[in-house]
């Protein structure tokens, strides 16, 4: 029997070496460590050159440690190593050359800024109360069960925000710019469903579920619900204003193309139009979508100050109270900031994602 080398991917965290290993069915595995830094791979299986034995040795830039972790499914090995130090290589092996038969696994692939923000995610997320193995049957469970939660949840959002986008359009189509002032009493009761379900996008990156920052994620729930909470649930004089049909349109605008994007992607599978949409849309909605905001806070200050809602007591000599519009100028100036952060943030994951896929065409 002839004895080839497989296809290797490789990618690194801080702390992990991560390395795919193009092998179908494999058997007879010898996975061993040697001098702390020399990975020896031997298995029999289908790869490139058919049914054969596979080897391949690598000698790692850096010691590693010992424990050596590995997955066999039927399509691949899959080999997760602990470097013996925590930090960034420059590169995989001591030798320059990258030998013929590695390359980057793109679909693991982050670059050092990437994994730190990685790090800082994961450090702020609760730990889960037990070890999981990636390749013990407790971890298929939890795997399984995250999936189905997520995709659940994303279901339930994209029924929602559709059922508001196509309500607002249908009435849009037969009752023109009249639609502009009842948005409010055909569609809150949604939204609020919505908006309130939604509370679980800043609690799911908490728990490690998915690998949103929590601070955009935050700025957003958090963002919107003061709109539909504050602004428009607690004045009616602001509930038959046009203002909120453009806020509604803008939100479930996006919010039909996003949801749908998650719910293939806990399916592992992908739509290009709707991952392009998903990525893109955002780039003139969310601009449109704050300066919308901005109008209906704008258009409520005054409200406040008339009927004194939410004002706040103060000592006599510094008059009776203190407007709540005062605190909604300072809102003004955050959601500016607020704009700005989730901009950045969606910027950079949407070059994230464009990267690695033009990585991959090559
Ligand atoms: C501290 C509080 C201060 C409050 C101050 C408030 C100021 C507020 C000002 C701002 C007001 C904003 C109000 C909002 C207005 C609008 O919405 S206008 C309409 C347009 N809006 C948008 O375009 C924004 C849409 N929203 C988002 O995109 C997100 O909410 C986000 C958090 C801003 C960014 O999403 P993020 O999850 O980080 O990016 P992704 O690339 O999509 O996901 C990263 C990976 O995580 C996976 N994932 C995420 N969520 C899920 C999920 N629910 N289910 C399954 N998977 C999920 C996703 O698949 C990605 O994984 P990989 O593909 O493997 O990378």
């Amino acid at each position: 029997m002839q004895i080839l080398t497989p296809h290797v991917y490789w990618a690194q965290r801080h702390r992990d070496i991560y390395l795919r290993v193009e092998l179908s069915d494999a058997k007879n595995l010898d996975i061993s460590l040697q001098d702390n830094n020399t990975l020896l791979f031997r298995a029999q299986g289908h790869g490139a050159k058919g049914d054969n034995e596979y080897r391949f040795s690598l000698e790692f830039l850096e010691p590693v440690r010992p424990e050596i972790s590995h997955k066999s499914t039927q399509r691949q090995v899959d080999i997760k190593i602990k470097k013996q130090e925590e930090r960034w290589w420059g590169r995989l092996t001591l030798q320059e050359k990258k030998p013929l038969f590695l390359a980057p696994d793109f679909d693991r692939w982050l670059d050092e800024s990437d994994a730190e923000m990685e790090i800082s995610v994961e450090s702020r997320t609760f730990t889960v109360p037990f070890t999981v193995h990636f390749n013990s049957p407790v971890s298929s469970a939890y795997l399984g069960l995250k999936k189905g939660y997520l995709f659940m949840y994303n279901l339930v959002q994209f029924l929602g925000f559709s059922w508001i986008f196509v309500n607002m359009t249908v009435r849009l189509f037969i009752l023109g710019q009249d639609s502009f002032y009842d948005t409010f009493h055909t569609t809150a009761d949604m939204m609020y469903f919505c908006q309130m379900m939604a509370v679980l996008e800043v609690i799911n990156p908490l728990l490690g579920l998915v690998k949103t920052g929590f601070l955009p994620a935050m700025i957003q729930v958090a963002g919107r619900n003061v709109i539909l909470f504050v602004i428009f649930g607690s004045l009616e004089d602001m509930q038959n204003k046009p203002v909120v049909f453009f806020v509604f349109y803008l939100w479930s605008t996006i919010e039909i193309f996003r949801y749908p994007f998650y719910m293939l992607a806990c399916i592992s599978t992908e739509w290009k139009l709707l991952t392009w949409l998903r990525y893109s849309l955002w780039i003139p909605l969310y601009p449109l979508g704050v300066v919308a905001e901005a109008v209906a806070v704008i258009q409520s200050l005054p409200i406040f100050d008339e009927t004194r809602l939410f004002s706040l007591p103060l000592p006599a000599v510094l008059g009776h109270s203190l407007s709540f519009s005062f605190t909604l100028q300072l809102y003004l100036v955050l959601m500016f900031l607020g704009l700005f952060i989730n901009f950045r943030h969606l910027y950079k994951q949407r070059r994230r994602r464009y990267r690695l896929k033009k990585r991959k065409v090559h």
